[in-house]
């Protein structure tokens, strides 16, 4: 019996691969023999570097960067057991995390670090990239990320412009000629957690700008000055970034990549697939286990689970593919149609949410073991 592994991790109770560990365990008590493939997946949000660096023996990379605020942070990246991919959260350099209710400011923060994490990983010969988009602090379209790279961003003065997205209603010139030369032969996959486009109703500013501080004056502030850079963009650069789906993520960082780099933009889970191989892996598979701390009907919109169960039933038909849960949501039945054979809670009973954290790895052996005398 052939059995893939694929869970995205329990968010605050267990990485991606302790629940894989977990699962093979209660798998080999009642299954010793059965190939087990673990492939600990995400879907490009946090835990995305940890899921890929765990999936292919990599290592994580730590740097000092300029943080949204302009001052220094500790961030990191993984660097994949090629050894010539990296996986780079934005968040990691740029993050909501760094700021709070008193600092977080989204006319000023800036993704200048995002763009040093690029650099720096590309010192170390990297020529791939895999860049997570979400949990941002910032709404400057990846302007920051672009002057990184050795973009100048320029006012009408020739002047250079300061960070954040509220400085590119002065934006007057693009020049590219300093762009660091190696982006040109590099690939880049966005992990995208929304398919937000850049401007509009549905744009960064408007939707995701409030979570960062943005009042209503603000977000018509960043909304016009996104879209005069994206006008910008269309008309020094003919690269057209304002409605493309994914635009918009991370404070428009998606329009920054497309602009400035060869980037394509994916879904998270869909980027995570294709560097785990997880096709190639589940090649007649007869069972997946797969799951996330919460499953509920949002499951289905690009979520680990889904995307994993997917990839493997398009290679693998008839694989029953099980998914496992700290706690069951509203809708689960949804999730029926559209891959999840069967979704099973791991937790005992009535406990507290801290009792289930603390129980999770047992309670996923032994929810495991359980099913898994079905089905040998
Ligand atoms: N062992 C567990 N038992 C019960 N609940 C859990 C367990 N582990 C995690 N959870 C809860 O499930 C919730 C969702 O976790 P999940 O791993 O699905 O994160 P996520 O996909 O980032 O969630 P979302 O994107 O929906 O915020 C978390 O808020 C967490 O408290
Ligand atoms: O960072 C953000 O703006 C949100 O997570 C959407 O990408």
């Amino acid at each position: 019996m052939k059995i893939v592994i694929a869970p995205d991790s329990f968010k605050g109770a267990a990485t991606a691969k302790e629940v894989a560990d977990a699962i093979e365990k209660g798998v080999r008590v009642v299954a010793p023999g059965a190939e087990c493939v673990k492939v600990p997946m995400a879907d490009g949000g946090e835990g995305t570097v940890q899921s890929l660096v765990d999936a292919t023996g990599g290592e994580l990379v730590s740097a000092e960067v300029t943080g949204p605020l302009g001052t220094p942070v500790t961030a990191w990246y993984g660097l994949l057991g090629d050894g010539v991919t990296a996986v780079i959260e934005m968040a990691a350099a740029s993050g909501i995390q760094f700021v709070n209710d008193d600092t977080k400011d989204p006319l000023r923060t800036t993704t200048f670090g995002t763009g040093e994490l690029i650099e720096d990983a590309l010192d170390r010969g990297v020529t791939s990239f895999i860049i997570g988009l979400g949990g941002s602090a910032t709404n400057d379209g990846g302007a920051g990320m672009a002057q990184a790279l050795g973009v100048r961003l320029l006012d009408d003065q020739g002047r250079e412009l300061p960070f954040g997205g509220a400085a590119l209603a002065d934006l007057s010139s693009i020049d590219v000629s300093g762009l660091d030369a190696r982006l040109d032969s590099v690939r880049i996959l966005l992990a995208s957690d929304v398919t937000n486009p850049l401007t509009g109703e549905r744009g960064a500013s408007a939707v995701f700008g409030p979570q960062k501080g943005a009042t209503g004056d603000m977000v018509s502030v960043l909304d016009d000055a996104l879209r005069h850079y994206a006008a910008l963009i269309r008309d020094q650069l003919g690269r057209e970034v304002e409605g493309v789906p994914g635009a918009g993520a991370a404070g428009g960082l998606g329009a920054g990549f497309l602009a400035f780099t060869h980037a394509a933009m994916r879904s998270g889970v869909q980027t995570v697939v294709e560097a785990t191989h997880l096709k190639e892996k589940a090649q007649g598979a007869d069972v997946c286990f797969t799951g996330e701390g919460g499953i509920d009907y949002q499951t289905q919109y690009g979520k680990a689970p889904m995307g994993t169960a997917q990839a493997v039933k398009s290679v693998s038909p008839q694989c029953k593919v099980i998914a496992l849960a700290g706690s069951k949501g509203a809708g689960i039945e949804q999730l029926y149609d559209v891959g999840i054979d069967a979704v099973f809670s791991v937790s005992p009973g009535a406990v507290s949410l801290q009792e289930a954290i603390a129980g999770t790895l047992d309670n996923v052996a032994s929810c495991t073991q359980n099913l898994m005398r079905l089905l040998v």
